[in-house]
């Protein structure tokens, strides 16, 4: 047994065995410093009294501190009055010397700036030092090796303080610095006897340092560690295997009051904020290490607590000496200190003695390491186990297999829907394109009357007629006998000049043994192109045509049985026609003369004016209202073509009541609807536009605004034709009802339609208002593209003449809004409508996108950031080009903000510069031709429509 100072010292290696592996605390003292003369002069007063040995009170009567605890507990606490030596003796000693039994320590010294930290870790280190000298001495059996090493953290920068290049040392005399570098340049300090003088020239640069950088040393952190390897001396024939490796660190923490306290500015605080990142940082950690050991612990955010990350938490014994001033005005940083040995106190280590294997050790190890994996491989596991888990495999792969077959069938599923929506949606456009070409005279021209068996599409060849027959059986119910239309021969198959019989008596033999019923077909045929030319008769007048064609055709159905039934409902009034005495023979005569009167009309047509062509190109507007003649012919005609005129006309009361009206047919005509105005914005133009005076320049004027460029936004040319298409197929569907009304009429009386149509002059204002903003509400729900509300909500301001078109917007709207809101929808209908829902919704999201790429083409910098001011939307915040399109259009209820968003459409489309001429350039003062009792009557039948 050695001693130290006249302490006996323990016999460390009967310690071999503590913390080894075993979790420990952390060993906190506190040490309170006495008051320094200065202090006493002052006389300041000592709030702090440790009152037993491990308990430290805070005594203020004056102060009263709600919340903060009166007294603190620790391992130990020692009081002014204590010498380093007893807080050695019992404290750090026992932590310290562990080293020596491989364990490694840390010795920690934490407190405000001149609270003592120094003062104590000189002494600690020393006392450390000497012990451990006198254990090696005591213990001669083990060689030991020595290695010391001092360190300082100042702005997180390491420095290496026994380096020759610092600075203390350069401020050593020219003697000592020659030995202290002799020392130093060699490799490894083997002899202990150096120890002793490096700890003496560390000291004594220490002194230099405090007198000539007092102020760093104090703000930064130093470590000085002595790393003690050990082995056992061979010649004494001890255990040659275990060589110990183990590190004492003795850290002298900066001051840790806060940089706000002491430092300021520049280099002042970033000097404190470096400090205190390591200083917060290591507060960090032993906070969430007091927490216990969950999750990451952030030792690499300073460089002190990675040095020391082994002595936090790990594979050390760790004791930290918390120093404090008693002064009154250190209260606070006292407090600080306080609260960090609380947590520190929380945090446990586990230490492990660090066994280095000697180089035979370390073969023998391998060696039985390698004998073991040997034997391992020789007796596999059972062999069951790896079967087991063949079939456990086996099994996921098959349920796997499943799967993907059920996920196939349902793609494949899938698929076929679409295919079958896009071919409904291909049929569509194709059935229109067949029924353009039936109309074109070229077509025409390859077919004589006799080739024609059937009356109408005959000439377009099995596709057509598939589509027709596709329509009819997709609306219905012309009939329940299997027996088809015209198109069919008896027998269910189709003859077309293409693919029928090359003999066209054929074809009409057939036609004449047919069934009454297909008697009854014929004139469904014919009625059916008899509506057609009936809705367009203002064309052929147009063209030198008769009405009288119209006429004819009704007077030969009238003919064909008696008057009164042909005025009733078609599916009783048309069976009777033949039951009541028609004979084949007459009926022959009757369709070849409707065959001549067809050929002679389709002839006459010029190319692109087409009766059918213009319902086909008509999008939306329409009949809501059928005359009576109309609801005569269309009570003839099959459903399909029904379908086929009503998918560009909003459905009247009538139509929607009509008992056999298919399922789908409402909803094929809200998509026709949805897709025009959603998805497609404002495609309105029809292609038989001659129809008035100075179409040849509007002709001109939609060649010229075809696109706006990329962005597609749909012309201003484009447009006003929609609308005028709508204005005179409005015109058409209405004013034939009332003929012979008006013709009386306006013998009596040639008033000012617009007088008639809206009452008297003064009420249109009002009236205007009014349908202006049903408009502009049902624009939003019917999610009409913001460029048609633009284009017509500035085109459309009042004037009297203004009415026609609000009048057909607004119906045509009312139309929409009706279907979407329709509760009564199959499940494949509600499909179709959500579909068409969803296009408009994706229309409109693509125009919005396609006006906010605008923003920067059609503003500059500083215009928009006024709009955005105007919009109230912050010029530095994110997607604002969006948040300004997603508001525009967006408060129906507020015109002003109506008319704030136009313009900003209007701008971004470059509606300001095309001007408003067009609409006078379109004809869009529209006034039905001639100033004729029939526009009187049109005008006046609008009046029913609202
Ligand atoms: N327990 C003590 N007994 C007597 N004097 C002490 C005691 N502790 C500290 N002192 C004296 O107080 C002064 C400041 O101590 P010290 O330099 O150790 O403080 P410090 O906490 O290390 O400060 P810094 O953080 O600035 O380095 C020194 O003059 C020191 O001698």
């Amino acid at each position: 047994m050695g001693t130290i100072g006249g302490e006996e010292l323990v016999d460390w290696d009967k310690r071999q065995g503590i913390g080894n592996g075993t979790e420990e605390k952390i060993l906190v003292f506190v040490r309170l410093r006495p008051l320094s003369e200065k202090e006493i002069v002052r006389n300041e007063a000592a709030d702090w009294e440790c009152i037993n040995a491990t308990t430290i009170l805070y005594r203020n009567s004056l102060k009263e501190r709600s919340g903060l605890p009166p007294a603190y507990t620790f391992d130990r606490v020692f009081r002014g009055d204590c010498s380093t030596r007893e807080v050695y003796l019992e404290g750090i000693k026992d932590v310290a010397l562990s080293t020596v039994t491989g364990i490694n320590s840390t010795i920690f010294a934490y407190g405000q700036t001149s609270s003592g930290k120094t003062y104590t870790m000189n002494g600690i280190t020393q006392y450390t030092v000497a012990d451990i000298y006198s254990y090696t001495q005591k213990h001669e059996e083990r060689a030991f090796v020595l290695k010391f090493s001092a360190i300082e953290i100042y702005n997180e920068v390491v420095r290496d303080l026994l380096s020759t290049d610092n600075t203390p040392l350069r401020l050593l005399e020219d003697a000592e610095r020659e030995t202290v570098i002799e020392k130093l340049n060699e490799e490894t300090l083997r002899d202990w006897s150096h120890l002793k003088e490096l700890l003496s020239i560390c000291e004594a640069k220490r002194q230099i340092g405090e007198t000539s950088l007092n102020e760093t040393s104090s703000r930064s952190h130093q470590i000085l560690r002595l790393t003690i390897e050990s082995s056992a001396r061979e010649s004494l024939g001890k255990d040659k295997s275990t060589n110990l490796a183990a590190t004492v660190n003795f850290v002298d923490l900066a001051g840790s009051e806060r940089a706000s306290q002491a430092l300021s500015a520049g280099q002042r605080l970033k000097e404190g904020c470096h400090i205190n990142r390591s200083l917060l940082t290591l507060g960090t950690v032993i906070r969430k290490l007091s927490k216990g050991r969950h999750g990451h612990v952030n030792y690499r955010d300073s460089k002190l607590t990675r040095i020391l990350q082994p002595a936090l938490g790990g594979n050390a014994r760790t004791a930290i000496i918390c120093t404090l001033s008693p002064t009154r005005s250190h209260d606070e940083q006292s407090r600080n200190t306080l609260l960090f040995a609380s947590c520190a106190k929380e945090v446990t280590t586990n230490a492990q003695v660090n066994v280095v294997l000697s180089d035979k050790a370390l073969v023998k190890h391998l060696q039985k390491e390698v004998a073991r994996l040997e034997s391992e491989l020789r007796t596999p596991g059972p062999a069951c186990d790896h079967i087991a888990l063949l079939r456990k495999k086996d099994m996921q792969i098959e349920k796997l297999e499943k799967e993907v077959r059920v996920l196939t069938k349902q793609r494949e599923l899938a698929q076929s829907r679409v295919e079958d929506l896009l071919q409904v949606v291909g049929n569509d456009k194709t059935l229109w394109e067949m029924d353009t070409i039936t109309c074109r005279p070229e077509w025409k021209e390859e077919k004589t009357y006799k080739d024609e068996c059937s009356v109408t599409s005959m000439s377009c060849g099995t596709d057509c007629a598939t589509n027709l027959n596709r329509i009819r059986s997709y609306n219905g119910d012309i009939r329940s006998d299997g027996t088809s239309d015209v198109l069919l021969s008896e027998d269910g198959e189709y003859h077309s000049s293409s693919d029928g019989p090359s003999d066209p008596s054929q074809g009409r033999a057939e036609l004449l043994v047919g069934t009454v019923k297909d008697s009854d077909d014929i004139f469904k045929e014919v009625r059916c192109i008899e509506m057609d030319q009936y809705g367009h008769d203002k064309t052929y007048e147009s063209f030198g045509l008769s009405n009288n064609k119209n006429e004819e055709i009704m007077s030969m159905l009238l003919e064909s049985g008696n008057r009164e039934a042909a005025d009733q409902e078609p599916l009783s009034a048309l069976p009777s026609v033949v039951e009541n005495g028609s004979s084949d023979g007459t009926l022959e005569q009757k369709f070849e003369k409707v065959q001549r009167t067809i050929s002679s009309l389709d002839s006459s047509y010029p190319d692109e004016l087409s009766p059918r062509a213009s319902f086909i190109n008509m999008p939306s507007s329409g009949t809501l209202k059928l005359t009576r003649s109309q609801r005569k012919l269309m009570s003839g005609l099959s459903h399909s073509e029904m379908a086929d005129k009503s998918e560009s006309t909003p459905p009247s009361g009538l139509e929607k009541s009509f008992p056999g009206r298919p399922e789908g047919f409402q909803t094929k005509h809200l998509e026709l609807l949805t897709f025009i105005y959603g998805a497609h914005g404002v495609r309105l133009s029809r292609n038989d536009s001659q129809f008035s005076s100075g179409r040849s320049s509007i002709e001109e004027v939609k060649a010229q605004n075809i696109t706006h460029g990329e962005e597609n936004i749909p012309t201003l040319g484009s447009f006003l034709a929609g609308l005028q298409d709508m204005a005179e197929l409005q015109y058409e569907n209405q004013f034939h009802d009332q003929v012979q009304e008006i013709e009386l009429k306006s013998r009596e009386n040639v008033k000012d339609p617009m007088h008639d149509s809206l009452g008297a002059p003064s009420d249109w204002p009002l009236k205007f208002e009014r349908l202006q903003r049903s408009i502009i509400e049902l624009w939003n729900t019917c999610i009409v593209p913001l460029v048609h509300r633009t284009y017509f909500f500035l085109l459309f301001k009042g004037d009297s003449i203004d009415s026609i078109y609000m009048e057909v917007e607004h119906r045509r709207l009312s139309f929409l809004k009706e279907t979407f809101s329709m509760g009564n929808l199959t499940a494949q209908d509600g499909h179709t409508l959500t579909l068409a829902l969803s296009n408009s919704t994706k229309a409109l999201r693509r125009e919005r996108e396609m006006l906010r790429r605008l923003m920067y083409k059609r503003y500059t910098r500083h215009e928009r950031c006024r709009i955005y001011q105007k919009w109230g939307i912050k010029t530095n915040s994110k997607q604002r080009r969006l948040q300004l399109v997603h508001r525009l259009w967006s408060d129906t209820k507020d015109m002003d903000h109506i008319r704030k968003s136009a313009a900003v459409v209007a701008k971004l489309i470059g509606f300001s510069e095309q001007g408003q001429g067009l609409k006078e350039m379109f004809g869009l003062t529209y006034i039905p031709p001639g100033t004729s009792p029939r526009s009187f009557s049109w005008k006046k039948s609008m009046k029913s429509l609202l």
